[in-house]
């Protein structure tokens, strides 16, 4: 479903043999949920950009065979000075027709559940708000692989909830690439893993694998 070829990543800011991601190769089966693992800073975040699109690798290649979402957890992409509502029409209106838009908006607020604060403008939100917003809005699409970057753990306990809730129910109807700090959730929804160190990424086709080589990397360090 999705091909990581020779990818190399580095920013404007870094050396020129500075890679944050050096020669990664990994495939993606269909029906495979995986699990990103791996110390602060060490690619998670720049990974799943990268899969979703959003930011482009220095060489390599990343091939997708399916409608991949953006990172779920993101909430840079609203426009402060207008409303919830009005942000979600837009982005849906991009995507399909009238009857569209009017589906998206009603499953985006309905399970965003912020009452009123819909029709606020989104610069007045908490960011327990605008994360419920930005789930609400990324799972309102059908995609077929999706990229979720600490989403689960945003938000108060009833959301968290509600979030996990919502993943497990696309499990078997659609991928997962999770990065979360939470391993109850990773060895719940994933089966395989991927863990990342010192710009590397190593494959394991069990996500408990993938964790105690995490663990061991922390022991040694
Ligand atoms: N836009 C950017 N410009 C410059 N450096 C960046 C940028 N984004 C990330 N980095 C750097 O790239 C490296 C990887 O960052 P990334 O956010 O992908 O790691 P991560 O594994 O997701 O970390 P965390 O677990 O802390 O969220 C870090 O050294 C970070 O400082």
């Amino acid at each position: 479903m999705i091909e990581v070829r020779n990818v190399y990543k580095r920013y404007r800011t870094h050396r020129a043999d500075d890679w944050v991601l050096r020669d990664i190769n990994f495939a993606i089966p269909r029906g495979v949920n995986v699990g990103l693992v791996g110390r602060n800073g060490a690619g998670k975040s720049t990974l799943l950009r990268l899969i979703a699109g959003m930011d482009f690798a220095d060489k390599g290649e990343i091939v997708r065979r399916c409608r991949v979402s953006w990172p779920i957890g993101l909430t840079g992409g609203f426009q402060g000075s207008m409303t919830g509502r009005q942000n979600v029409k837009c982005v849906a209106r991009i995507h399909g027709n009238d009857r569209f838009m009017k589906a998206v908006i009603h499953r985006v607020e309905a399970f965003a559940d912020i009452g009123k604060a819909f029709d606020q403008p989104v610069k007045t939100y908490s960011s327990g708000m605008r994360s419920r917003l930005a789930f609400g809005l990324s799972l309102a699409f059908d995609f077929d692989l999706y990229l979720s970057d600490e989403a689960t753990a945003v938000g108060d306990k009833a959301f968290r909830a509600k979030a996990t809730a919502a993943f497990r129910d696309k499990v078997g109807k659609a991928g997962l690439v999770i990065v979360s700090h939470s391993e109850g959730i990773l060895k719940e929804l994933c089966q395989a893993g991927l863990f990342l160190r010192d710009g590397h990424a190593y494959w394991f086709d069990s996500i408990d694998d993938a964790i105690a080589a995490y663990h061991e990397s922390i022991k040694r360090s």
